[in-house]
């Protein structure tokens, strides 16, 4: 279990809660706004400092309050019978606090790694129909969990990335800078791009199982695009696309252009599959993802499925439920009503069931 003990204050309409019996399922039951979501986020912020609903800081603090506070006790990597404390504080004022194991820490990818999280909801459905940024990111999460240069890889093209488009802005362009971040812009997006399609080869199989299990679909293809051409160098597309790159005053082919594009029977998926089918899509594609870091990192990540029940029918749920149980992973779950989930476990005893009302959480025995 990732999450033994879990405190919120001043979140939303959670004034204070203090859950110290978290299971390894645990399900947030009750009404329309009740706070069940605000739950989930709350765990979020403990991997990300911020939200999954939305960037903005300051409708997540409550209304009466100037700060909210999330604090749990996590897993420590390697030894998960040992937790240590984990703390995120945010401010009216947009200053931040982080703390693991009682230290301060100033990047929030060191949440990202003492709590690695997915999130199923109905944004979700955004890795097929939204824009490749959404996709970049999903691909991202993975290569960032189980492959150790990644991060410091992908800060070094970003500031790359960065100082490039600051050169192509300027009215004369001084040549020899651009050669020489070129260069390096090149070399950290060939690394990336080794890393994503290295992830992407492991990735599909499991997709593929995974997939299997919640749905008799064939025909999905994950296509990676690396953003630049098939058949030609990056080096080589740059000096095609220099006049335009100046002409637009950005670097027009990179890292920062890929896609993964999820095809059904060679068309778009999201252009012609149900909402259902879609949403099994999905939810393959994110337990995959934590099934994948178990198997490569003997790391197992939490999940936080906002409202389960919703667009999946009742066969459907129980498929998705027995996947999340066989990953053994951490999950949190909300929802209206807990029986919709009765016959979804194979043990009972792993699930815990929490009601929601009004911002207080009383768990049920
Ligand atoms: N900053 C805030 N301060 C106080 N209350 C807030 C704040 N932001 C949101 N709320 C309220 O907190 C409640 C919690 O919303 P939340 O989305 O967690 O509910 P929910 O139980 O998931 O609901 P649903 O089943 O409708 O998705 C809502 O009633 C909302 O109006």
């Amino acid at each position: 279990m990732l999450i033994r003990r879990l405190e919120i204050t001043d979140v939303r309409n959670v004034k204070h809660a203090n859950i110290v019996d978290l299971s390894p399922i645990s399900i947030f039951y009750g009404v329309n706004g009740s706070g069940k979501t605000t739950l989930l986020e709350s765990i979020h912020i403990l991997s990300s400092a911020k939200s999954f609903r939305s960037h903005k800081l300051k409708p997540l603090i409550n209304n009466e309050a100037e700060r909210c506070v999330v604090f749990a006790e996590v897993a420590v990597q390697g030894d998960e019978d040992l937790f240590h404390p984990i703390g995120v504080q945010r401010s009216r004022s947009g200053e931040g606090l982080i703390k693991i194991n009682g230290e301060n820490v100033r990047s929030a990818a060191q949440l990202a790694e003492a709590l690695p999280l997915q999130v199923i909801n109905s944004d979700t459905f955004l890795l097929l129909g939204g824009g490749p940024v959404v996709r970049r990111q999903f691909l991202d999460w993975g290569v960032f969990h189980v492959e150790h240069g990644f991060h410091e890889a992908w800060k070094g093209f970003q500031r790359c990335l960065k100082q490039r488009n600051s050169l192509l802005r300027h009215d004369r362009i001084d040549g020899p800078t651009l050669q020489v971040w070129t260069r390096e812009y090149v070399k950290l997006s060939e690394q990336l791009d080794h890393y994503r399609a290295q992830y992407l080869r492991q990735f599909s199989p499991v997709f593929e199982r995974c997939l299997a299990q919640l749905s008799n679909l064939s025909g999905i293809e994950l296509r990676y695009q690396r953003g630049w051409a098939k058949d030609q160098t990056l080096e080589a597309a740059l000096a095609a696309q220099s006049e335009s790159e100046q002409q637009q005053g950005y670097t027009l082919s990179g890292p920062h252009r890929a896609d993964l594009r999820i095809l059904y029977q060679g068309q778009l998926a999201a252009d012609i599959l149900s909402r259902g089918q879609q949403k099994l899509i999905v939810c393959a594609l994110r337990v995959a993802q934590g099934y994948l870091l178990s198997e490569l990192n003997q790391r197992k990540c939490a999940y936080l499925v906002d409202d389960l029940p919703s667009e999946l029918d009742e066969d459907h749920r129980k498929a998705l439920c027995r996947l999340l149980d066989e990953l053994d992973c951490q999950v949190f779950i909300s929802c209206v009503d807990h029986q919709d989930l009765n016959g979804c476990w194979q043990q009972t005893d792993k699930v815990k069931l929490f009601h929601v009302e009004h911002g207080v959480v009383t768990a049920q025995t």
